[in-house]
């Protein structure tokens, strides 16, 4: 925590422009600080900030890509915590993943600090005198934004807006923001822009017309909001325009969550069992996957690198067929626009017959990890599904930490994706754990039907092959699909051998 830089409120922190809206509009002190007027504050705030944001973004050019312009938009930042419960590890822990999440987001950090406090203050999110002397280090570093490691009341945001003089937003802000820039499938895209969606339209009028350009240029270009005056008619129309969108991307989510479930159920009936690869955001989702399967998926040193489910097929020793789903990652408190919106992907995850919960090991804290992934699977009801937590990293972790979770998880396997340790006991696991949906038969099967033995190759375990007279001599086990079709060219019981 730095120390206090004392209570100087400096007018150099301002442009010309805006100074003269403060001497239209003036204030003499930090008590007038203190007790603004909200509507008038909202007004006069919003102003600053279009002003604010014209001189910040004078390369604002009409072809930027998000991403760039996302850039320029989050540069610099310093974040701020409160510290309510756990100890000074905890808290640092959870400054430390903020940090990771706004570097991920595309900005530099200047500066962290936390406030011990019992509960985060009702108005200004830390106390007002330390949002002063916040003040001061956003002045003193040059920051454009400061990131708060929370969920922020509009108010509170407002609020802080208002003593430090930059952009506040709050954690949800920052993760939805990431999500966004990630987001590459139709449905992804789709699903971010509906969690912003909602976490903006209550905030609308907080923040006046510059919010949209705090949520992200997506939500905001989605709805052709350009954030003008925050005036009240100009808050209404945009209300109105996002609720329009937002029906229109829940009909859009239905339909593709349609075709989703057909795809589910088709590998259902097929009964091929599912395995869905689940866990906190970076713990080596991609690289188990793989790992197991060669799949090729991005795996990046990254918060939310992976978005878009990849479902790949694979075989236990033992030649059955499964699928291997990687999933998005998980965070603690992510936003619950964000699990709503996400809903039908992480169906995926509650649908699966298993689920390989990957914890990296070399983490500070893979216990509360593992802790905020299980109130996600509670939220989204996958929580009844049989899990195997995979303890990954092992080549980095600490042998002492690695040895706490076993004692904590007793159905767990240590395994390192980068260097293949442990990788064979963990289909050994796979392999026991996995529901078995197959049945023995015997049949034999015309030369003319060759598709079938193809299929009992493709989605069975064949167990002997032979070319008769008749046709090819098949003892497999097969999913009950197959088995319905294989039936009629079943060898009489006598001959079973
Ligand atoms: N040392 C070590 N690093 C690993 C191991 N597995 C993955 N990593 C690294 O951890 C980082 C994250 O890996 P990913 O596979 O992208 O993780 P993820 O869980 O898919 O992450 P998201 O998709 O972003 O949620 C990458 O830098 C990997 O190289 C491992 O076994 N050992
Ligand atoms: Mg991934």
């Amino acid at each position: 925590m730095r120390p206090s830089t004392g209570r100087r409120r400096g007018i150099s922190v301002f442009s010309s422009t805006e100074m003269k809206l403060m001497q239209s509009n003036p204030i003499k002190s930090e008590a007038d600080l203190d007790e603004f007027e909200p509507a008038t504050g909202d007004l006069e705030l919003a102003e600053r900030q279009a002003l604010r944001r014209v001189v910040g973004l004078s390369t604002e050019l009409e072809d930027v890509t998000e991403v760039e312009y996302r850039k320029l938009r989050l540069e610099r930042v310093v974040l701020v915590g409160v510290w309510t419960t756990g100890t000074v590890a905890d808290a640092e822990n959870s400054l430390q993943e903020l940090k990771l999440l706004a570097e991920t987001a595309g900005s530099q950090v200047l500066e962290g600090v936390i406030q011990r406090r019992q509960k985060p203050d009702p108005g200004t999110y830390i106390g007002s005198g330390k949002a002063r002397e916040l003040a001061d280090i956003v002045k003193s570093t040059g920051a454009d934004t400061v990131i708060a490691d929370g969920e922020l009341t509009p108010g509170q945001l407002r609020q802080l807006e208002e003593i430090v003089k930059v952009k506040v937003i709050d954690r949800t802000a920052l993760i939805l923001d990431i999500f966004a820039q990630h987001a590459r499938s139709r449905e992804g895209r789709a699903q971010v822009e509906l969690a912003q969606l909602n976490y903006l339209l209550p905030r609308l009028r907080g923040w006046g017309g510059n919010l949209s350009r705090q949520v992200g240029g997506r939500a905001a270009g989605g709805v052709g909001i350009g954030g003008r005056g925050p005036g009240e008619t100009k808050i209404e129309l945009d209300r109105r325009r996002i609720r329009t969108r937002i029906a229109k991307l829940n009909r859009q989510l239905a339909e593709m969550s349609k075709a989703r479930d057909t795809m589910r159920a088709r590998r259902q009936a097929r009964e091929v069992p599912a395995v869905a690869i689940a866990g906190y955001t970076n713990a080596g989702k991609s690289s188990l996957l793989n790992r197991l399967t060669g799949a090729g998926v991005l795996v990046e040193d990254a918060l939310f690198a992976t978005l878009d489910p990849t479902v790949r097929r694979s075989r236990t020793p033992d030649g059955r067929l499964f699928t291997l789903a990687d999933t998005v990652g998980f965070v603690r408190h992510l936003p619950h626009q964000l699990v709503e919106a996400f809903r039908s992907t992480l169906e995926e995850v509650a649908d699966a017959d298993l689920i390989l919960h990957v914890v990296d090991g070399s983490h500070p804290d893979p216990e509360s990890q593992l802790t905020a992934v299980r109130e996600v699977f509670a939220e989204i009801e996958a929580d009844k599904v049989p899990e195997i937590v995979v303890i990954n990293k092992a080549d980095a972790a600490d042998p002492l930490v690695i040895q706490r979770i076993q004692n904590r998880e007793k159905h767990s396997v240590v395994v390192s994706a980068r260097s293949g340790e442990g990788i064979g006991e963990l289909m050994a696991i796979i392999e026991r754990d996995l529901p078995r949906l197959d049945h023995e038969i015997r049949a034999v099967v015309p030369y003319g039907r060759g598709d079938l033995v193809s299929r009992v190759h493709s989605e069975g375990e064949v167990l002997k092959v032979e070319h008769g007279d008749e046709g090819t001599l098949v003892h497999a086990r097969v999913p009950s699909g197959l088995l319905a079709e294989l039936e009629r060219y079943a060898e009489p019981a006598e001959t079973l051998r």
